[in-house]
């Protein structure tokens, strides 16, 4: 008998990603008609690529939806103090209602301290303590981190149970990783987290139902890394030797043994913006008591 092998499905972000923009364009052209626009406040330091593959994507979101958008763009050797000078005034400027600071931040600046100065209330990314605190505690009335609320988002649009799943969060970054095993632990999954330093790293994730890969390395993830019928999730955005996006799973290799898989780009990151969006309109209206 002949076996039929069966690839597996890419899930893109973009139905997910439209969904959540619908409802938002409705909501943010009743919030004009009162006078003001949403507006965030973006603040990179260099010119990282996956930080402006982000800053790409969230300002033709913002666009899209009608929400005003700023980027201060630092110098890549900015001193701490002029770093928090910025930020304390995009705190205080009352027209400005979130604020996304791309991270990880150069090594001369001291990311402990800075994530004490932003405004929780303008946070839309999770920067703060008090936020990141309410992701721990699964309190729904901060802003828990975007991507990982993308990562959760997709799962659920496309029908992948969660609830009891074994899911292995590959990487632990407090962007992505940490907080994305705490929203899956939330939702009931069974959470693994593991590294690069991992020992039998494959053997542990080929365990899993559902992968999240955010390990930020070019295509690490190959074929014996996952479970046959394996839900992988690609949050990596890395440029390959070519110049071009590519995330941390080997697509061609995995594609014939997973049942589906998100691709990069259009994958996480097009869900990502919409998130952050869906954020600011959150801070605008708690700020104005909507
Ligand atoms: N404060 C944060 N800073 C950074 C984060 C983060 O989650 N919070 N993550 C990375 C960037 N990142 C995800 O991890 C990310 C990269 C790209 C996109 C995005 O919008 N992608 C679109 C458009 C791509 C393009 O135009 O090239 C897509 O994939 O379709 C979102 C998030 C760094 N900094």
């Amino acid at each position: 008998m002949e076996v039929v092998q069966t690839k597996g499905q890419i899930i893109k972000g973009k139905p997910v990603a439209d969904q959540i923009s619908e409802n938002l364009i409705k909501e943010v052209n009743e919030l004009v008609k009162e006078g003001i626009n949403p507006k965030l406040t973006i603040i990179r330091v260099g010119a990282r690529g996956d930080d402006l593959a982000y800053e790409r994507g969230a300002l033709k979101r913002c666009e899209n939806i009608g929400i005003t958008t700023e980027v201060l763009e630092l110098a890549e050797d900015i001193a701490q103090e002029q770093y928090i000078e910025t930020l304390k005034k995009v705190n205080e400027d009352k027209d400005v209602h979130g604020i996304l600071c791309f991270r990880p931040l150069p090594k001369q600046l001291n990311e402990e301290s800075i994530k004490y100065v932003i405004s929780p209330e303008k946070d839309v990314d999770c920067f703060s303590p008090v936020n990141a605190a309410k992701v721990m505690e699964g309190d729904q009335s901060g802003f828990p981190p975007c991507t990982p609320t993308a990562v959760v988002e997709i799962l659920k649009h496309y029908g992948v149970e969660l609830k009891g799943a074994k899911v292995t969060v590959l990487g632990r970054s407090m962007v992505v990783g940490k907080p994305a095993a705490m929203l899956l632990l939330n939702e009931h999954a069974t959470v693994t987290i593991c590294h690069s330093r991992t020992k039998d790293l494959a053997n542990v994730t080929s365990e899993a139902d559902i992968l999240v890969a955010a390990v930020g390395r070019a295509k690490m993830v190959k074929e014996n890394f996952v479970k046959e019928g394996a839900v992988v999730v690609d949050v990596g955005i890395n440029v390959d030797e070519e110049g071009k996006l590519c995330g941390d799973v080997d697509t061609d290799d995995v594609l014939d043994k997973v049942s589906m898989i998100t691709p990069v780009p259009a994958g996480v990151g097009s869900v990502t913006t919409s998130i952050l969006a869906k954020h600011v309109v959150k801070a605008y209206k708690l700020q104005n008591n909507k």
